[in-house]
């Protein structure tokens, strides 16, 4: 049964729980981890450079392993629509995360064309970039704000690296959005404290070695971010 994506989650207020995504899972003990600790989203990737990518056919499986109420979300790089289609047929999804250079239009198409909602990926790395919120937020269900990856990285997110979480504070959201971008358990109370972020994704941060989750972390991560906090002043 499809989980129902919160199309507009509140300004933070005190005692808010924090809804967090855990990306990458690539094995069945990885589900059982997620769903254990409260986590909200697990993400399943689709991109041959990373040590998380996963085929069509595992993540079918991982995606079936899924209890109810976590929600299965395909990250997709600059995806064709021969793939598109396939992961879509195929895999029984929540929603679609588009983690590459995607214009506005090609947004738009793609949820069209799949009838999910999507969530677009936007790289910071100073103020202004933040600029490219206003285009992505008319046509994308969520938005993704992660760290803008180095010039030559292999990997436009997944890198651990975090951007600097002063950049969006006062920022006005018109859509839902997530922060993303090298948290860790140990960090990501300060992030949240910083950006008044009410949900969280990491990959690099709950894992052993790139593509290794790791349960303990991904318990010590999901308790870092939900648990109560005093009121923003
Ligand atoms: O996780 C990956 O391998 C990945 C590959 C390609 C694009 C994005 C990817 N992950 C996303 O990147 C951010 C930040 O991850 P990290 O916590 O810094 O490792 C997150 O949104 C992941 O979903």
């Amino acid at each position: 049964m499809p989980v129902l994506v919160d199309p507009a989650p509140s300004a933070p207020k005190a005692g808010a729980t924090v809804r967090v995504k855990i990306c990458g899972l690539t094995r069945p003990e990885d589900v059982a981890a997620v769903a254990a600790s409260g986590a909200a989203y697990m993400g399943l990737v689709f991109f041959p450079k990373s040590p998380r990518n996963i085929s069509i056919d595992t993540a079918r499986a991982l995606a079936l392993e899924a209890p109810p109420g976590l929600a299965k979300v395909a990250l997709l790089v600059n995806p064709g629509d021969a793939l598109l289609d396939a992961v879509h047929d195929q895999v029984p999804l929540d929603m679609i995360q588009l983690h590459g250079q995607e214009t506005p239009a090609r947004v738009a198409e793609i949820r069209a064309r799949t009838g999910l909602p999507v969530m677009k990926a936007v790289g910071i790395a100073d103020a202004e970039d933040l600029a490219q919120l206003d285009a992505y937020a008319k046509v994308a269900d969520q938005l993704l704000v992660d760290a803008k990856p180095p010039k030559h990285a292999d990997l436009p997110g997944g890198n651990g690296l975090a951007f600097d979480w002063r950049l969006l504070a006062g920022y006005r959201w018109s859509k839902p959005w997530m922060l993303a971008g090298g948290l860790t358990p140990e960090n990501v109370a300060e992030a949240i404290r910083l950006t008044g972020a009410t949900q969280v994704d990491v990959s690099s941060g709950v894992e052993s070695a790139p593509g290794r989750k790791a349960p303990d972390t991904i318990r010590a991560f999901v308790s870092a971010a939900t648990a109560p906090r005093p009121p923003r002043l």
